[in-house]
């Protein structure tokens, strides 16, 4: 990145007009926040304004009379007094203000992240690389490294606003005795305040450009400090090698700044010069002056106050660094919202139990060079269990993400009672359909909540739910759970209850029956028995599948023993169906199926077989 050396295009209308464009910007983020802050916020920044020429005023006559020795100097010491206390006040009242509205501005930017996020039917984006750190700009709100939400910048906006009117004032007042040094004091810092700009906030690109690095940092101090790896981290020993692995990430991610920050102290000497420069201008004008008897004592108080005020605008607080880092988070954050996701479709699949057909599906991930699918053809029956078995990575689970719209085939296509996937409403499909992941998500809510989520549109009866904790084997945590149904279930908080592994899947299973039994008519279970014990497994498909009454069912399991009473079992291998036919059919055809069953059989007939890449 090359250094930037500061331009007198800075100050040019060129770039000034590109900068007011994105002040405007700034300003109407302000619109997010409430009324009655943003009143209080303009108040503070307005009585600070007001207050710096007032200062000189008062300078001047208090000097004035202590010099003379004439007139009353209690009414000139009370108003410089009384100034100073107002811009104290006014300051201290408006930072606070300031940072709630940038707290209001800094939800609702939160709220269209999510949005951003939520509104493709799909899942692909959220794997996108490129997807990941304009959302991670976008949705740093100020936590983690360095605060830079749009909240800030929007307020810093008014801050600044405040502080080059209020050293406009100064100007002005400055002027009334010396024009030029007026203007050229006001030019002076102008530059001063360029390059400084131009010199740190080019270190935040620096910074900005790492983004990936900076994932990594926090992807190790989350690991370091959060629950998922707990356990793991100390049984294994891992604390100080984490810690290395974050440290590591952390000088990958700074290297270049930390060089950079190094040359910029170097180049100082142009600020530096400007600044002695101005400073000599601002007390050996008004001091030849009074030397001269031009002007008085009580002037030279007011004119050194006026120049005082106009430095003020060299002044880099916070505020312009919210705005750089605001600035690009803000940008990420509209760069998202203009991307248009791809068209949804509207059509409403037609009503019943749909019949399934893969035609010539092949899918390749975002990125990756393979497909995992090539030209499949699988039809589900209305009504059907049917079943998929095949290694690990043979692309059962990227099956059903495809038949949940979760992203859409690369060639071929998937159809739901004869219409093609993608031109039926997405919404509208996942109403007919239910989906357990093998890695579902164990929600931190209530018993009932963890059930009632699958179909949350629907009311539901204790009684019902308590019937369908039954049928799923959790009768017995039910009555050990204090408040019931209404038992928060979080492992690691302090106020729920934990449930084991088992007891989540079996809750799973539950809230896919419920699901059932609120219309969803195509029941998905992907390793629905992993976590399972013998008895579990035996009973689960009796309870579960036997179950869902007219629903179809895909079933995706290891365990052999679990999908061997599906009407129709197929093989998933290379991206293609190699086998499909009833349990007692594939034995008979003595394939891979057959080779598999066996391998698991004599697990538990003999001695353990040798390793090999084959289901459990
Ligand atoms: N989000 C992803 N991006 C890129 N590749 C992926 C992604 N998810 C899965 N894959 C790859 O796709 C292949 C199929 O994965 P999938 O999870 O569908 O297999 P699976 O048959 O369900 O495996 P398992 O039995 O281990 O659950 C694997 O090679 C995997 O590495």
């Amino acid at each position: 990145m090359p250094y930037p050396a500061f331009s007198p295009r800075d100050l040019g209308w060129a770039r000034l007009r590109a900068s007011a464009a994105e002040r405007r910007q700034f300003l109407a983020l302000l619109g997010y926040g409430s009324r009655r802050l943003l009143t209080a916020v303009l108040l503070a920044t307005l009585l600070e304004i007001a207050a710096a020429p007032l200062t000189a005023v008062f300078a001047q006559a208090l000097v004035d009379v202590l010099v003379s020795g004439e007139g009353g100097f209690v009414l000139p010491a009370a108003g410089f007094a009384a100034v100073l206390l107002l811009r104290q006040a006014a300051e201290i009242t408006g930072r606070a203000c300031k940072l709630s509205l940038a707290q209001q501005i800094d939800g609702s930017a939160r709220s269209r992240m999510r949005r951003v996020a939520l509104r493709p039917a799909g899942i692909s984006h959220l794997e996108d690389p490129e997807f990941q750190d304009v959302a991670s700009r976008a949705a740093d709100q100020g936590i983690a490294w360095r605060e830079r939400s749009p909240g800030l910048a929007a307020v810093g906006q008014v801050e600044i606003a405040g502080r080059m009117l209020s050293a406009l004032a100064m100007g002005i007042a400055l002027a009334v005795h010396f024009p030029v040094l007026a203007c050229a004091l006001v030019v002076l810092s102008l530059v001063a305040r360029s390059i400084t700009l131009r010199q740190w906030l080019f270190l935040e690109n620096v910074k900005d450009a790492a983004t990936p690095e900076r994932r990594k940092v926090d992807f190790w101090a989350d690991l370091a400090t959060g629950p998922e790896a707990g356990t793991e981290l100390r049984l294994f020993g891992l604390a100080g090698w984490v810690s290395e692995r974050r440290l590591a990430a952390h000088y990958a991610w700074l290297a270049d700044y930390w060089r950079i920050r190094r040359n910029v102290l170097r180049r100082q000497k142009l600020s530096m010069t400007i600044a002695v420069v101005s400073a000599g201008l601002a007390l050996g004008v008004p001091g030849a002056a009074v030397l001269g008897d031009r002007i008085d004592v009580g002037t030279l108080a007011f004119c050194l106050v006026a120049a005082w005020g106009i430095f003020a605008v060299t002044d880099m607080g916070n505020e312009s660094y919210d705005i750089e880092y605001g600035k690009t988070a803000h940008h990420a954050l509209r760069t998202l919202e203009a991307v248009r996701p791809p068209a949804k479709g509207t059509a409403s699949p037609a009503p019943g139990v749909p019949e399934v057909r893969f035609e010539h599906v092949t899918f390749t991930y975002p990125g990756a060079s393979r497909p995992v699918l090539c030209d499949l053809n699988l039809t589900l029956r209305p009504g059907e269990r049917l079943a998929i078995v095949g290694v690990n990575g043979a692309g059962k689970t990227t099956l059903i993400k495809l038949l949940a719209g979760l992203y859409t085939p690369t060639a071929g296509r998937i159809t739901v009672g004869g219409a093609d996937l993608r031109t039926l409403d997405p919404a509208a499909w996942r109403d007919r359909l239910t989906v357990l992941f093998q890695d579902f998500v164990r929600y931190p809510l209530t018993l009932r909540e963890n059930i009632t989520l699958a179909a949350p549109e629907a009311d539901v009866t204790d009684a019902e739910l308590e019937g369908l904790l039954r049928a799923g084997g959790l009768a017995g945590v039910l009555t050990s759970l204090e408040a019931g149904l209404d038992t928060v279930l979080w492992q690691t908080g302090s106020e729920g209850r934990g449930l084991s592994g088992g007891q989540w899947q079996r809750l799973a299973a539950v809230r896919a029956l419920y699901a059932v039994s609120r219309g969803r008519r195509l029941v998905v279970l992907d390793e629905p028995t992993a976590h399972l014990d013998v008895r579990g497994e035996a009973e689960f498909y009796g309870r579960v599948v036997g179950a869902v009454g007219e629903a179809s069912v895909l079933l995706i399991s290891h365990r052999l023993s679990t999908v061997r009473a599906a009407d129709r079992i197929v093989l998933l291998q290379d991206g293609r169906i190699m086998e499909d036919g009833s349990h007692t059919d594939l034995l008979r055809r003595d394939g891979e199926y057959a080779r598999l069953f066996r391998l698991q059989a004599a697990r538990f007939a003999g001695p353990p077989p040798a390793p090999e890449g084959t289901p459990r």
